[in-house]
């Protein structure tokens, strides 16, 4: 009897438990095409994602990866790395220290706590350098600068600005100049839900003339997410040489990761051709604030942060990733991926004994749905140890260029220049292509993606990276201005970028000699310029720009 009651009463248990459980499974699944449809841009008619999704999972990870995620059997939300853990406790240790955060104030360092800031990390930046102690002059750019000044004193008015710092200099003339064109098209009736991930905002606020604006509250909200969200799907990218990851973070926002090769200090070898040259994960952080400082916003936002290999990469990996992870002699964890050129024993990347630096640029919306186009460099150089381009050796490129759409008019061949410049303050000689955002046509900005093999040679200066400066004699009037204001300070551009990177969670990002190199930099292209204006007047050198 008593038997019998209690099979009844268990067995009523059990009835009550199964139709919970049924009830759970279905609450759940009847909410993930909601949570996934809410991240799920508008998309044009005719567009198959999920046939698309199926062929080529890198290009659309960023809209699927709740479904991808709910397919990794590893995953688990309470599964933390020692490197989370230790992050959460120097996050919540430093709750009240603003400065640890990316603030939308990048140059303000009036209350920087650098010991804060450089905690655990070797010194290598050593002691700041005063900026009255930095004495950067050139003859030939002041004579340049005073008579630009006394032929046309309401354009080149250099003494109204010199005390004005660069942050406001930089708002100044952005307000000036500042014409907001389109957004990407995909993103027009895209509203995603009711609180947007900042990497959501930030895809939305891509224009046609930069992929942010310098006051863009959603770039810093993406630096400190790329630093500090949970990992929680690893990828490899196709394509390129050397290898990369996506990673995706628990907010579905996604990065190209690229992992530290070698130590900061250590130069590009004085026998390595630029095209062999390994890829400088802290290179990509500083191009990121570089482009920042010099107000282009043409560089996704980039991050460093220290993963842990165990637990924050293998474990989330694909088999085919996964079975490249070994441990080396030395008890390191170490992997090297499949890629065309460096992805074998012996050019793995190794952590110490898990850790690993790595550099994080935010991911740009897919392609699918925003699409690219790639353009071949004119100024590209040979990649061949034997043979030389044609700008190396002849001077007349520019005329040929300038035949060619679209760099028969509008804005792209000072783009261009402006990239070269760029690339000449970093000393990247590997820019073979440059991207462009098909829908914004060809009156847009360029995407200088790809900046891992500059910062090699902190003592050389590369003026062949100059060679559309000075072969075409011509730079855009506001980009013209801010190397001059970078000049004369009050700040030199050393200055702000050792405050901009300091913020970084792996800093210092740039030992010393790399960061002064770029106030000697500043000059070279100045005085470029100047050369330029001995043969040509000064109106065809400095071309005005309202973009
Ligand atoms: N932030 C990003 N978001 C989306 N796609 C990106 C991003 N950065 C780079 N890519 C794409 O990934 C490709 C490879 O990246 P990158 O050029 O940095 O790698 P790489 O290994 O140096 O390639 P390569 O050897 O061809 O120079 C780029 O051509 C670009 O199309
Ligand atoms: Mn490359």
């Amino acid at each position: 009897m008593w038997e019998g009651t209690m099979k009844l009463r268990l067995r009523g248990v059990l009835v009550v438990c199964g139709a919970l459980s049924f009830c759970a499974i279905c609450l759940t699944f009847s909410r993930l095409p909601i949570a996934h449809e809410r991240r799920r841009p508008f998309l044009p008619n005719g567009h198959d994602v999920k046939r698309t999704f199926s062929v080529d999972s890198g290009e659309f990870a960023h809209i699927f990866t709740f479904r991808k995620r709910l397919n990794k059997s590893n995953y688990s939300s309470d599964n933390i790395s020692p490197e989370m853990a230790k992050r959460a406790m120097e996050v919540k240790a430093n709750d009240t220290n603003e400065d640890l955060k990316y603030q939308s104030d990048s140059f303000n360092n009036d209350n920087l706590n650098d010991t804060n800031l450089r905690n655990q990390r070797p010194n290598l930046v050593g002691s700041y350098v005063k900026n009255s102690q930095l004495n950067l002059t050139s003859e030939l750019v002041d004579r340049m600068l005073n008579k630009l000044q006394t032929s046309n004193g309401l354009k080149f008015n250099f003494e109204k600005t010199r005390n004005v710092p660069y942050r406001n200099f930089l708002k100044l003339q952005s307000k000036r100049i500042r014409r907001r064109g389109m957004g990407l098209p995909i993103y027009e009736n895209y509203n995603g839900g009711p609180v947007l991930a900042n990497w959501e905002r930030f895809h939305k606020g891509i224009h046609q003339f930069g992929l942010y604006d310098g006051d863009d509250p959603a770039v810093n909200g993406i630096m400190d997410d790329m630093a500090n969200q949970q990992i929680v799907d690893i990828e490899q990218k196709e394509g390129g040489t050397q290898l990369k990851l996506i990673v995706t973070f628990s907010d579905e926002g996604q990065a190209l990761f690229k992992p530290m090769r070698h130590p900061r200090d250590q130069e590009t070898l004085p026998n390595h051709f630029y095209f062999v040259d390994f890829e400088r994960h802290n290179a990509e952080i500083a191009a990121f604030h570089l482009d920042r400082i010099l107000g282009f916003y043409r560089v996704p936002p980039t991050v460093g942060r220290e993963v842990n290999l165990t637990h924050e990469i293998k474990r989330l990996a694909e088999p085919s990733l996964k079975k490249t992870f070994f441990i080396s002699p030395a008890n390191n964890v170490c992997f090297h991926g499949t890629c065309s050129y460096y992805c074998d024993t012996s050019h793995a990347v190794c952590g110490r004994p898990a850790t690993l630096e790595a550099s994080l640029a935010t991911f740009l919306p897919p392609e699918r749905i925003a699409p690219r186009k790639t353009w071949r460099n004119p100024w590209k150089r040979s990649y061949s140890k034997h043979r030389k381009a044609y700008w190396e050796s002849f001077d007349d490129l520019c005329g040929r260029v300038q035949e060619k759409e679209p760099y028969t008019s509008g804005r792209r061949l000072l783009d261009l220049i402006d990239m070269h410049v760029f690339d000449f303050l970093t000393g990247n000689m590997d820019r073979h292509h440059y991207e462009t955002f098909t829908d914004f046509g060809n009156e847009t900005f360029l995407l200088h993606l790809d900046n891992g093999r500059a910062f090699g040679r902190s003592g050389h200066d590369e003026i062949s990276i100059l060679a559309p400066l000075y072969q075409c004699c011509m730079i855009r009037y506001s980009t013209f201005l801010k190397f001059v204001k970078l000049y004369l300070g009050p700040e030199p551009l050393s200055v702000l970028m050792r405050t901009s990177m300091a913020r970084d969670p792996i800093q210092p990002i740039l030992t010393e000699s790399h960061i002064r190199a770029l106030d000697r930099r500043v000059i070279r292209v100045l005085s470029t310029i100047h050369d330029c204006m001995q043969d040509n007047p000064y109106t065809d050198v400095i071309i005005d720009d309202f973009f």
